[in-house]
Formats: C-alpha cells, sequence, structure tokens
C-alpha cells in the first residue's frame, strides 16, 4: 500500500529581522493508513510547524522547501480553493484547547450539522441524526449538548466535541497537535480512547504531535524526535522507546520523571544561531571531531555519526 501521507525533504524558513529562522530543515516522514505516527521533542523544535506545513497553515512569507504528496497530490502545489476542501473534510484537526476550534456565538448543533451538509456527505436531517450518534458515542447528552453554545461546556466536552466534529466527516487524516495538553488525567484517558479510535479499521492515519512521550507510547506506532528542526531518530515506536540510539533520544527519554528526571547538560540552541555539523554536538557526550562538522545523514532512522 502506498503512503496517505509522504513528507519529503521538507525545510521551512521564516523571515527574521536578523535573518531567516529555519524552523524545520530536512523533514521526510511518511504515514499509512491505520497507522499513527508520533512527532516528540522539545518546545520549539518544529513539530507543530511540521503540522502547519501539511495543513497549509503558514503564514504568508514563509519559504517552504520539499514536498508534501497526500494521495497523490502536492499539497505545496494545490491552490488554496483545493486546499481548503481537503482540509476539514480529508485532514481534520484536533488542536489543544478545543474552545477555540468552536465558533462561541453557535450552537453545537449547528457546528455539527453544517459541516457535513457543506461537504456535501449528507441532508440536513441525516446530518442532525448522525452528530446526535456521535455524541452519545461519545458519552454525552446528545439532546441538551446541540442545543448548547461551547461557552456552557467544559473543556473535556468540548475536545469530546471538536473529536465529533472531525470523526463525523470521516477524514482520511487526522492530525492532533498537543491535543491532551492542560487536560486533566481522566479527559487524558478518554481523549486517548477517541484517538486510537481514529486509525480503527485502517482507514485513516493519524499524526500525532505530542511532547508527552507516555501518551505518544499508548497511541503511536511510529515515533519520530524532532531536535532543532531536523528529525534526529525515527522508528517503530517500541524499538525507539526501549532502545533508543540517538544520543538526544536517549537524554530525552532520561529527562522523564519515572527515568531518573537526569537532565541533558547545556540548553537547546537559538535556532538563528545553530552549531556547524551534528546540530546536537555541542550537547552530546559522544561527540567527536567529524560532528562538529559535517552534519549526519538520516540512515537507518538515526541521524548520528557515532550511532
Ligand atoms: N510564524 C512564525 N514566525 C517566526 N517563527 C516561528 C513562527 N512559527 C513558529 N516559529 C518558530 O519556529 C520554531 C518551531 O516552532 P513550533 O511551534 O513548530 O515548535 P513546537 O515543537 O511545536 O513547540 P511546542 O511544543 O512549544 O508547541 C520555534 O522556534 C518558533 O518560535
Ligand atoms: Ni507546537
Amino acid at each position: 500500500m502506498t503512503d496517505m501521507l509522504e513528507i519529503t525533504d521538507l525545510s521551512v524558513s521564516f523571515p527574521g529581522s536578523g535573518g531567516k529562522i529555519p524552523a524545520v530543515r530536512d523533514v521526510s516522514l511518511s504515514l499509512a493508513h491505520g497507522e499513527c505516527l508520533a512527532i516528540v521533542g522539545e518546545s520549539g523544535c518544529g513539530k507543530s510547524v511540521v503540522a502547519q506545513s501539511v495543513m497549509g497553515l503558514l503564514p504568508f512569507g514563509t519559504e517552504v522547501l520539499g514536498r508534501i504528496s497526500y494521495q497523490g497530490q502536492d499539497l505545496l502545489h494545490l491552490a488554496e480553493r483545493e486546499l481548503e476542501s481537503i482540509r476539514g473534510q480529508e485532514i481534520g484537526m484536533v488542536f489543544q484547547s478545543p474552545e477555540r476550534a468552536l465558533n462561541p456565538v453557535m450552537k453545537i448543533g449547528k457546528q455539527l450539522v453544517m459541516p457535513q451538509v457543506i461537504h456535501g456527505l449528507c441532508s440536513e436531517t441525516d446530518a442532525k441524526l448522525r452528530a446526535e450518534g456521535v455524541l452519545r458515542g461519545l458519552g454525552l447528552d446528545a439532546g441538551r449538548v446541540m442545543d448548547a453554545y461551547p461557552w456552557m461546556c467544559s473543556g473535556g466536552m468540548c475536545q469530546r466535541i471538536v473529536f465529533a466534529a472531525v470523526s463525523l466527516l470521516h477524514p482520511n487524516l487526522v492530525i492532533a497537535d498537543e491535543p491532551t495538553k492542560g487536560l486533566d488525567a481522566a479527559n487524558v484517558t478518554d481523549l486517548e480512547a477517541m484517538l486510537s479510535t481514529v486509525t480503527a479499521g485502517n482507514r485513516t492515519g493519524l499524526l500525532l504531535i505530542t511532547h508527552d512521550m507516555d501518551v505518544a507510547s499508548r497511541l503511536s506506532n511510529r515515533i519520530a524526535v524532532m531536535y532543532c528542526g531536523m528529525i534526529v531518530e525515527e522508528g517503530e515506536t517500541r524499538e525507539v522507546l526501549t532502545s533508543p540510539k540517538h544520543p538526544y533520544t536517549r537524554g530525552l527519554l532520561g529527562s522523564l520523571p519515572k527515568n531518573g528526571f537526569v537532565p541533558i547538560p547545556g540548553i537547546s540552541p537559538a535556532l538563528t544561531d545553530l552549531p556547524e555539523g551534528c546540530v546536537f554536538h555541542p550537547r552530546c557526550p559522544h561527540a567527536g571531531e567529524r560532528c562538529r562538522t559535517a552534519v549526519p545523514d538520516l540512515k537507518d532512522g538515526v541521524r548520528c555519526h557515532k550511532c
């Protein structure tokens, strides 16, 4: 089966007062139907920019190089109108702060019914029945929720409603950017259960962006670890988490509370002042001469001269 989403050599730079800001460099990733790929890494490493590139939501003036192929179409070269019809229906999005994904002055019922009708999925009557069915399936009082405004609902409820809105359109691909951030433990469990239904049936792919390794480990089949805009390691989730190869991945896992809370020495460099050679070398305990001068290729899922 060919991959539904194939990102090849994606580089994204923002214009900055002191020169270009290279937020993403040479990222290649692919995702098949029924698969969940998690992108992990610390704040600012470029995870959301990868997601925004796929959705065509980067600000005007951003330099984007490479190719993003979705079902054989190059998303980077589609007209806005074509992109709009893919976004929402074929590619669904779940973000942190579900409240912001919902229109505060429109009843939830209308927000769940209208997109189905606009995308030509069914009649308004059927759309209402489908929406009520999905809400009930998520454990909500469908009648009350349909008639409510988003601000009348709790954060956990809103996250379910956003999830209902996404799943009602039967997307091929769901992109979830930090969907569990800010939720309490019970709501995280609920949301994980919802997200795990996305890939069931092998129809839909899930691109999960998170800095929570536990969420990534429970939901994803494959994991890509980013550092300073680059993928430093990529592979089967279990393999990467149980035998990490790249020194950064090992450091990241070692810094988790359950693994002893050992911080990686040093700090991430500014994107406008990246080191020569391997971007991790100033913090790497194994760095040698070559690491200081040559950027390693991503080989067998690891971008390191020493692995
Ligand atoms: N519109 C923009 N203009 C300039 N710089 C930007 C813009 N959007 C993102 N960046 C920069 O690009 C880098 C990557 O940002 P991104 O949001 O992808 O990080 P992230 O990995 O998602 O982090 P977090 O976990 O905090 O969400 C950051 O340094 C950020 O400041
Ligand atoms: Ni982000």
